[in-house]
């Protein structure tokens, strides 16, 4: 690919503030099941997002994300419970309003372009109802809002793959619906593409001020673009909140690792607080004889340092990132070694003796039972 291409991809968008307004709608999931297969798949999944709000559902594979997508935006019936958008119930096992009256917008990981329509037949598509002059000049304004101006006549296997993510956000956002639903967005795009397309994606949502469910498996995705984040685990949410809560107050061990690796010390709760072999971490409110899981953040949980402290180690190795390092350190009673990162500091190597510093604010107690 030439210069010029990729400069293309990255600098193409069309003007902020240009996108079309819609009028934001309330989405509420309540007690919803759906069995598929004889299996549970949502499990009394509740979820309400407020008008405007972009929530990012997040989980590992087959923990239900698209799942709920697809419940919302009409595609998948429920076996109990219901979902209202606004005031109406759109779905419950005796109710089921079909996709197109229910004033969406979907955007899949694979764009789902229709390949035999050009660009702007494409966007026109969901316009219909605005009679042909009114959907053709919606359809160059959410053109020309995601840089796709002049590329009307083209066809989608025309375009590279992040305009053919822009285009499949025209044709979602044209029709200013008040929900968004959008599954997986980004993941076909390389990472060096994916980054600023989430930036003008989050953009052109905040523009439109439609309210938004992106599906996602990239906690840092869902840290980045949502105004809370929805942890899913086998079909339920397991914690709801804004990304920088659940970071600092994961609902479990689960959710903790979710959002980063970490090093975990198993002991004992001991007059208040948990003896590890980094020292005495509180616990209060916890009863003696408690078994729990001290879990250390690679990134904070530990400083290391050359000249002094209160507890011993050794380097294991090292590696080079972005403006830090990372290092394994051993520490006498850790079964593995701690995985540390800080800012780099070429004093410390491997095989040199250090001090492991601990900072309460970056270590996390967990019940084990
Ligand atoms: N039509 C179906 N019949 C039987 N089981 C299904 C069907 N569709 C989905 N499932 C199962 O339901 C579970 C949840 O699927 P879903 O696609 O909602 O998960 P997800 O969290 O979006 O996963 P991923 O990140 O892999 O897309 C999975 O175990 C999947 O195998």
């Amino acid at each position: 690919m030439s210069a010029g291409d990729l400069s293309g991809e990255f600098s193409g968008w069309g003007a902020r503030g240009t996108a079309g307004v819609s009028f934001a709608a309330a989405l509420a999931f309540t007690g919803v099941d759906v069995r598929l297969g004889g299996r549970p798949v949502l499990d009394r999944f509740d979820l309400s997002l407020t008008p405007g709000e972009i929530v990012c559902l997040l989980g590992e594979s087959g923990s239900g994300k698209s799942t709920a997508l697809r419940v919302a935006a009409g595609i998948q019936r429920v076996d109990a419970g219901e979902v209202k958008i606004n005031d109406e119930v759109v779905s419950s096992p005796n109710r089921h309003v079909p996709p197109d009256r229910r004033g969406i917008g979907l955007m899949f990981q694979d764009f789902a372009l229709f390949p035999h329509l050009s660009v702007l037949q494409n966007v026109m598509f969901g316009l219909r109802h605005l009679g042909r002059a009114g959907a053709r000049a919606q359809a160059h304004a959410a053109l020309a809002r995601v840089g796709l101006a002049g590329r009307e006549a083209d066809y989608p296997h025309m375009l590279s793959g992040g305009q053919q993510q822009r285009l499949a956000l025209a044709r979602s956002v044209a029709p200013r619906p008040g929900l968004l639903l959008l599954d997986e967005p980004f993941s076909s795009l390389d990472a060096r593409l994916r980054e600023s397309v989430r930036a003008e994606t989050l953009a052109v949502l905040r523009e439109t001020r439609a309210t938004s469910v992106i599906v996602t498996h990239d906690p840092e995705e869902a840290m980045l673009l949502g105004d809370r984040v929805a942890l899913l685990r086998a079909g339920r949410i397991a914690q709801v909140d804004t990304a920088a809560e659940i970071y600092r107050h994961p609902v479990d061990l689960n959710a903790a690792r979710f959002f980063s690796p970490l090093s975990e010390v198993e002991t004992v709760v001991r007059a208040g607080a948990a003896e590890t072999p980094l020292g005495v971490v509180p616990t209060p409110g916890r009863p003696d004889g408690r078994r729990v899981t001290v879990a250390i953040r690679p990134a904070g949980g530990v400083e290391l340092d050359a000249v002094s402290g209160s507890v011993p180690g050794r380097i294991v190795s090292k590696r080079d990132a972005i403006g830090e390092d990372i290092y394994e350190v051993k520490v006498e009673g850790i079964e593995r070694p701690l995985t540390v990162r800080q800012r780099s500091n070429g004093a410390l190597r491997p095989g040199e003796d250090v001090f492991v510093i601990p900072n309460p604010e970056h270590i996390l107690v967990f019940d084990r039972d």
